[in-house]
């Protein structure tokens, strides 16, 4: 049984008071990490407060982004060292937003996520089709490869350890929604790919989220699918009720 795993990506969202604010209210009310794996990914700005206010709590912490490098001169850019060092354990790779517009490409998504093991982070790694390529009938395709490249030489035991986050770029922020039969289909695919790339064992094992407009009211539909292990949501996490609800909605399904 692979365990659940739901994870707030709140992108560029809240000041500073806001964010600890939503962590003192939820903090106490995160369920088991027996039953869930419950994950907030917060601006790099937050990151240090939010994970000292949740030591000893059964939230963890997550940044949106990282360089791939451990330190140098990259003006403006955040190492996995210096995310590890403030009690980080997340990282989103390869989002598409960061894809569209900061030039992520598969070889940097690869990149990162042998320097977030390399360092002690998991990596949530995001891959997903446009609705022009879901038209062209291009979604395998598409995903397949942003699969194999950035998954590209670790270790089956590495690659056990991977979150991939399926999100259909038509379905972010959008309040449309995959079909959660699409979207099943989609991981199962991947989980093909990764049988092939790595074996069988890797397959079974990797957790595989879908992401695009989750909300309380539809996350029981992707949970009860065979190949889909949790969520990756973006506006449904913002407010700390609405996160409570996800994780008791996957609390109560599994
Ligand atoms: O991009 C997303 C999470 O990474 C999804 O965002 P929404 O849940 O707002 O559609």
């Amino acid at each position: 049984m692979r365990k659940p795993i739901i994870a707030a990506n709140w992108k560029m969202h809240k000041t500073l008071a806001e964010a600890i604010s939503f962590v003192d209210q939820v903090k106490n009310s995160i369920p088991s990490p027996e039953k869930v794996d419950s994950v907030v990914c917060a601006p790099f700005l937050f990151l240090e407060r939010l994970s000292n206010l949740t030591k000893d709590t059964n939230l963890k912490i997550g940044a949106q982004n990282m360089h791939f490098e451990q330190k140098g001169a990259f003006t403006g850019e955040i190492s996995p060292i210096q995310l590890r060092d403030i009690g980080v354990d997340y990282v989103i790779i390869g989002h598409s937003e960061r894809r569209e517009m900061f030039a992520e490409t598969d070889e940097t998504v690869n990149k990162k996520v042998h320097a977030a093991f390399a360092h002690g982070l998991t990596p949530i790694v995001c891959v997903g089709e446009t609705l022009e390529q879901r038209e062209a009938g291009s979604t395998n395709a598409v995903v397949g490869a942003q699969v194999e490249k950035g998954l590209a030489g670790l270790s089956n035991e590495l690659a056990k350890q991977v979150v991939i986050a399926y999100e259909p770029i038509w379905a972010i922020g959008t309040g449309k929604s995959s079909d959660a039969t699409d979207a099943d289909e989609v991981c199962g695919y991947i989980r093909e790919v990764i049988g092939k790339l790595f074996d069988n064992e890797v397959a079974e094992s990797v957790r595989i989220q879908y992401g695009g407009s989750v909300k309380p009211d539809n996350i029981g539909e992707f949970m009860a699918r065979p190949n889909i292990d949790g969520a990756l949501v973006g506006g449904a996490s913002l407010e700390p009720d609405s996160f409570l609800q996800l994780l008791e909605a996957v609390k109560q399904n599994g």
